[in-house]
Parts: C-alpha cells; sequence; structure tokens
C-alpha cells in the first residue's frame, strides 16, 4: 500500500503540511486506478475521503478535497486570483490552442475573453429558432423509429441534435448528424470515452510521441478515430473559408466574428490554433449535454409521477408549438428535473485538478476546527460527482433522483459543480440550460409514458418507454473526463409508439 497518513509530519516541510493527507510516494497509485483499472480512481475517492477525510494526496504533487465549501477559495472567480488548470487536465487535451487546455492564466482570460459574449444568456437566446429546428428534426427522427416498430438508442441521436446545434452556431453551417441515417456512430464513439484519457495524463510522452507519428501511420494503428481526424481536418477548412469570405452578415457565426476580432494579435488567429478550439468547442458541447439529456429521459420513463407532474406544468405554457425560451426558463419544475440530472449525472466526471501558481490555499475543516495549508503551486482538485452528492449539502437522500430538493432549497446551486466554478468554469453553461429546456419539455410535451395496462391501442398520444435500459446503461461506470457506460450496454433505449 503507497499510503500513509501523515499527522505527525513536520512543519517544515513545505509539502508536508498537508496535514490530514493521506500520501502516496508516487504517481502509480492514481495510475493504477485510472488506466490500469480504467476509469476507477473517482470511485476510490471516495473511500479514501471517508478513511482519511476532506483532503487526501493522491500523487505527490496534487490533492483531492471533498467539501463543498472550499469551492469559492479553490475556484475563485476573481480573475486576480490566478487559478490555472493542473497538467493532469490538461495533458489528455492535446489540443493546446483551446481555451480548455491553455494553462496560463493570462493567455486563458484572453481566449476567454474573445468568446465569453457569444454565450451569453442574452446571445444564446438568440440560438432559439436553431434549437427549435433541431427538436423538431430530433422528434421526425423519434417518429421514424416509431413507425419501424424498432427500439431506439437515444444517445446517438441527443449527441447529433446538440452537435449540429453548436456547429451550426460556431461556424453557421456544416453537416447535420440528425440528418444521417445513424447519426454518425462513428464519429461519437471515436471521440467518446476512452482508456487513452487516462494515458494521456500518466503516460503522457507516450501519446505525445503517437501524436507526432505522420497521420496515415496513426490512422493505421488507431483506425476507428479516422472519422473523428477527417472531422477536426475539415474545421481547419471551414476556418480557411470564413477567413477568406468576404460576404457573411455580421454576427452569424462566431469564428467569423473572432477572426475579425481586431484586439486580438495574428499569432491567435491561425487555423491550427483556431481548428483546435473549434474541436474543443464542438465536443465539449455536445457529449456532455447530450449524456445528461439521456438521464432526464430515463428518470422520467422510469417514474409516471414526475413525468405527470412535468406534464401538467408544461401543458400550463405549451400548445402545439414551443413557447419561448424565457417561458421555458421560467418553469419551476422543469428546471428543477434539469437541476437534478446535472447534479446525478453530470457530463464532465474528471478531477477538475487546478493550482494556484502565487498563494498558498488555506483549507479550514470545520469538523475538526484544524487547518491545512496547501503550497503555492500544488495541484488542487474537487470531482463533481463526489461534490455533487455531498450529504451535508443536499441532504441524506442525496443519492436519489430528486427534483424537489431544488425547489424546497435552490440556494444550493452554488455548490454544484457540474459546470465547474470560478474563470474556467464552462463556457457553455447559458447554452446547456437552453437546450436542456427546450429538448425536455419538447419531448415530453409530445410523448406520454407507455401504459402496459391500457394497450398499443388504449392511450390517446404518442407513447415511449424504456427498452432494456437499467440504470446501468445511464450511470458513470468508468471516469475518462465524460463518463463511460460498461462495455456491454447500449445505453439508454426506448420503445416510440406513434
Ligand atoms: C451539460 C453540459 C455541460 C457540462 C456538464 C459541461 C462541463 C464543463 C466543465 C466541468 C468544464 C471545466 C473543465 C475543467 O476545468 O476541468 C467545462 C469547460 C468548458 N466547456 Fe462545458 N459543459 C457542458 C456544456 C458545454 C457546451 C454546450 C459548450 C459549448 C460551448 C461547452 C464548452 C466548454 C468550454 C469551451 C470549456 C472551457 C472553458 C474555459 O477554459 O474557460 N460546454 N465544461
Amino acid at each position: 500500500m503507497q499510503f500513509h497518513v501523515v499527522s505527525d509530519v513536520e512543519d517544515n516541510v513545505s509539502l508536508h503540511r498537508l496535514c490530514g493527507a493521506a500520501i502516496p510516494l508516487t504517481t502509480w497509485y492514481a495510475a493504477y486506478h485510472d488506466l490500469i483499472r480504467g476509469g476507477q480512481l473517482i470511485f476510490v475517492l471516495e473511500d479514501l475521503h471517508r478513511q482519511y477525510g476532506p483532503v487526501v494526496r493522491i500523487q505527490p504533487d496534487l490533492v483531492h478535497v471533498a467539501d463543498p465549501r472550499f469551492i469559492d477559495k479553490l475556484y475563485s472567480q476573481s480573475p486576480k486570483q490566478r487559478r490555472e488548470r493542473f497538467y493532469t487536465v490538461l495533458r489528455p487535451l492535446f489540443a493546446p490552442g483551446s481555451m480548455l487546455a491553455t494553462q496560463d492564466h493570462d493567455l486563458h482570460q484572453k481566449r476567454r475573453a474573445a468568446l465569453n459574449q457569444y454565450f451569453s444568456r442574452a446571445n444564446v437566446r438568440r440560438l432559439e429558432d436553431d434549437i427549435n429546428t433541431t427538436l423538431k428534426n430530433l422528434l421526425r427522427r423519434f417518429d421514424g423509429w416509431a413507425a419501424a416498430g424498432e427500439p431506439a438508442a437515444l444517445m446517438w441521436p441527443f449527441k447529433a441534435a446538440t452537435k449540429d446545434v453548436i456547429q451550426n452556431y460556431v461556424f453557421g453551417g456544416g453537416d447535420q448528424y440528425l440528418d444521417m441515417e445513424d447519426c454518425n456512430e462513428a464519429f461519437f464513439s471515436a471521440c467518446g470515452p476512452t482508456l487513452l484519457t487516462p494515458l494521456g495524463i500518466h503516460v503522457h510522452w507516450l501519446v505525445a510521441l503517437m501524436n507526432k507519428l505522420p497521420p496515415k501511420m496513426m490512422l493505421a494503428m488507431v483506425p476507428r478515430i479516422v472519422t473523428f481526424a477527417e472531422f477536426v481536418m475539415g474545421l481547419g477548412d471551414q476556418i480557411d473559408k470564413i477567413r477568406e469570405s468576404t460576404d457573411v452578415p455580421e454576427k452569424t457565426n462566431v469564428f467569423h466574428e473572432i477572426l475579425r476580432n481586431e484586439s486580438l494579435p495574428a499569432s491567435e488567429k491561425t487555423t491550427t490554433r483556431l481548428r483546435e478550439e473549434a474541436m474543443v468547442i464542438t465536443v465539449a458541447g455536445s457529449d456532455t449535454t447530450a449524456y445528461t439529456l439521456g438521464a432526464i429521459v430515463y428518470e422520467l420513463l422510469l417514474d409516471r409521477s414526475k413525468l405527470n407532474r412535468l406534464k401538467t406544468e408544461l401543458a400550463t405554457v405549451m400548445t402545439s408549438e414551443l413557447p419561448p425560451a424565457a417561458k421555458l426558463e421560467s418553469l419551476t419544475y422543469l428546471n428543477a428535473i434539469i437541476q437534478e440530472a446535472l447534479r446525478l449525472y453530470p457530463g464532465a466526471v474528471h478531477r477538475q485538478d487546478r493550482c494556484a501558481p502565487d498563494e498558498d490555499l488555506i483549507y479550514h475543516n470545520p469538523e475538526t476546527d484544524t487547518t491545512i495549508k496547501i503550497p503555492a503551486g500544488t495541484g488542487v482538485g474537487m470531482a463533481a460527482p463526489i461534490v455533487n452528492r455531498d450529504r451535508s449539502i443536499f441532504g441524506e437522500d442525496a443519492d436519489e433522483f430528486n427534483p424537489d430538493r431544488w425547489i424546497d432549497n435552490p440556494g444550493m446551486r452554488k455548490y454544484l459543480l457540474s459546470f465547474s466554478k470560478g474563470t474556467r468554469q464552462c463556457l457553455g453553461i447559458n447554452l446547456a440550460y437552453q437546450e436542456l429546456q427546450t429538448f425536455t419539455a419538447g419531448i415530453f410535451h409530445k410523448y406520454d409514458l407507455y401504459d402496459p395496462a391500457k394497450g398499443e391501442n388504449g392511450q390517446s398520444g404518442p407513447t415511449m418507454e424504456l427498452y432494456k435500459t437499467t440504470r446501468r446503461d445511464v450511470a458513470m461506470h468508468r471516469e475518462f473526463v465524460t463518463p463511460a457506460l460498461p462495455e456491454d450496454s447500449k445505453g439508454l433505449r426506448v420503445l416510440i409508439r406513434r
């Protein structure tokens, strides 16, 4: 066992001042659970925290904290308090040109400032028509599966829908995956959660070496990434096309605006850098939202009373058409369901490791009334699957899907780590909420839960029911930044009837 408790370490050794933490002597403990056991450290962490308390050292240079009250300090909102992503988050990204993979605080701020306005609440509101059109496309596909009488694996159309929305916004168009027969399953399989993530963290040099191989050799070694590689090259072509275009109306696509942003130096506008930015935005903007949407469908089809309550609420604002997005945003139960799904089924489940390069971080443990000094430069992380289920905040039923908790106590929102917090909080948070509101409302205004007691002709409208789907087909089985399901799972499947 590589751990021992260090309550009696000497004060003058700075790293050892992480009293109360367990110290692994090498990075191999984390690598064993991350890589050899495949994305299992997130589950082990829960046991370690039970044993050693809220601060646990998981590598010689990295601690993990399980205390939502530490969020404000670690993920500071202040741009003056530098919080950089730690190498454990940066390494597996392999897109140094992207904001997500930017370590340096000042460069990150600059890159973020160029994009922030396009993802403000007001500007995302302007995407209403496009999101509504995508919903119509999605429901059209549902009709097709209903007519075929085949179970539908919803993971793919949900990913396709969210990917189409983000791509239309950032590029003003592109291939619509929702129109493809299989919703481009090959693409999403290639960029979905894999062992490459922990490989990128723990055997970084190997993945870096692979990245330097000529593309043909790389594709021969990992054939499943062909579709993804073609997509990334296509993004570069789209950027070049936008760069050369002279007739794009103002504010119709994000990259058009960035290329014309005069406060950005030319080095920030190269095709390579913008291709990496575009790749991260499209991938981060699809898988995550789609995963939570799938969880919402699963939980509502599991519980008729919650679904009925939502349908009653939707009926107050919906006819056959969708109401304005602002109306959906005001619906109490719809939004409680979404918050609860984001809490229990976050689409990004990794350890959100940061470091504060300029200051020691002081953690105060209220239970023992002790403090721990985390020296400047040390990696410190928290993870949504752990923080979001903290019983002291979310209650003894924190493992249950209970939307009412958000109605009873909306203030808990400040402890929800699903989108991270602070200066590096998710860029797409407003877009994710608006998509979840529109898609959830659109699907469940139309579909009721199939009632076997009434039979195929006994229910007046279209229905849906789970098909060979249990919690193991929706809940995280491995942490590969995004949640991975068991290898033999086909994910969320439903039978749709017209
Ligand atoms: C439910 C849906 C989503 C979840 C749960 C989610 C979660 C997250 C999390 C946890 C981070 C911080 C990662 C870290 O620091 O380690 C992040 C960052 C980011 N997300 Fe999201 N995300 C979602 C949707 C989106 C969407 C729709 C977009 C599209 C624009 C997006 C784009 C980004 C980008 C660009 C970053 C990097 C931000 C920065 O470095 O400042 N995400 N997201």
